[in-house]
């Protein structure tokens, strides 16, 4: 299953830097776990805005909230998930 997944990250100014740093880096190696993994498809930063734009590639619902809730920033996210599904018009094999 595939979802368009928003995440906007609004980390408060008075949290202490050495704190931010540890979670930003315990983020990053989880998101780069599961892009390796297959499941975390995509992720674009969004021009401007401390925001991404991602896909995933999960079994269902259930798991897609799983990895939401264990993403170190998840407390400091406002997250927008759409789902997917494939377009008929779609040239492209691996849409689905
Ligand atoms: O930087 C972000 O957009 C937030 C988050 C998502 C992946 C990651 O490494 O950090």
């Amino acid at each position: 299953m595939l979802f368009h997944v928003r995440m906007d990250v609004l980390i408060p100014t008075t949290m202490d830097p050495a704190v931010v740093d540890k979670l930003k880096a315990e983020e990053k190696a989880i998101s780069q776990k599961l892009q390796q993994q297959g499941k975390w498809r995509h992720i674009w930063r969004l021009a401007g805005e401390y925001s991404n734009f991602s896909i995933f590639d999960v079994e269902s619902n259930q798991e897609l909230h799983e990895i939401m809730m264990s993403l170190p920033l998840y407390p400091f996210m406002k997250v927008e998930v759409t789902p997917l599904l494939r377009h008929p018009s779609s040239i492209r094999e691996d849409d689905s």
